[in-house]
């Protein structure tokens, strides 16, 4: 059975660069790609946009094609969304399934600050994604963790259900979600970074526009 790839993200709006960068890992790794929404991020701000309100962007962004998925199990936990809680609630539900967690540089470049780090290597593979525009060095203890652990060929992820480390050179999108939130506050119009089906009902970008915050 192909490997499960859990995309996970704020997604506060999910943007282009988010499904161009999922979409080629699916090609990539020869996977199933999930994009999965934190309910409370536990390293940042509380997002502009309710679960609710970024569940239907994310509906509406992947309208149209069959191969990314949508994966809402962190929308039904309380509480901070620590994704080693999600990856042993999955590996329950996968037995040997490759089960992958796809993380941008910058987040990876983090991961020695989340929950549980090391462990996320017992339930799950990491495939780390090119991100442009991101000066993110690795730390001695992630560097350390990743020696034994990196690999080039994706087949490798195929024969085990965890444990490896990939890098994955995506096409460069230079595209964040911050830098749309920003736009849309000074009344822009981000047309082109984000998915058309953002746009079939002007009420989905409200949050963010200024005159439409309350
Ligand atoms: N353009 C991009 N290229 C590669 N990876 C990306 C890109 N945008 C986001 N990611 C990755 O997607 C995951 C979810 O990102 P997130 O939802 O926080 O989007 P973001 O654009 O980084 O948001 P923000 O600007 O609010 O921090 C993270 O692992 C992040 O590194
Ligand atoms: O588990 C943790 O400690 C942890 C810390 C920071 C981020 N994460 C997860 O990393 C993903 C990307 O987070 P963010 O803030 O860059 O959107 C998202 O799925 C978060 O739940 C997880």
């Amino acid at each position: 059975m192909k490997p499960l790839a859990l995309f996970g993200g704020t997604f506060d709006p999910v943007h282009l660069g988010h499904l161009s960068v999922a979409w080629e890992a699916s090609e990539l790794l020869d996977a199933e790609v999930r994009l999965m929404p934190a309910n409370v991020p536990p390293h940042r701000n509380a997002p502009t946009a309710t679960p609710a309100q970024r569940v239907a962007m994310l509906n509406a962004a992947l309208q149209g094609q069959g191969r990314l998925t949508l994966d809402t199990r962190e929308l039904r936990r309380e509480g901070p969304s620590y994704t080693i809680d999600t990856l042993r609630e999955l590996r329950g539900e996968l037995g040997d399934r490759p089960l992958i967690l796809l993380l941008g540089a910058d987040a990876f470049a983090g991961l020695p600050s989340w929950q549980s780090w090391r462990e996320l290597f017992e339930y799950a593979h990491i495939g780390v994604l090119s991100r442009p525009g991101i000066d993110a060095a690795w730390s001695v203890d992630l560097a350390l963790e990743i020696l034994p652990r990196r690999v080039t060929d994706p087949r490798l992820l195929h024969e085990l259900p965890a444990g490896k480390m990939i890098e994955l050179a995506v096409t460069p999108l230079e595209i964040s979600a911050t830098r749309i939130r920003e736009l849309l506050a000074e009344g822009r119009d981000p047309r082109y970074l984000l998915p058309c089906g953002l746009f079939d009902d002007p009420s989905v970008l409200a949050p963010y526009r200024a005159k439409d915050k309350r």
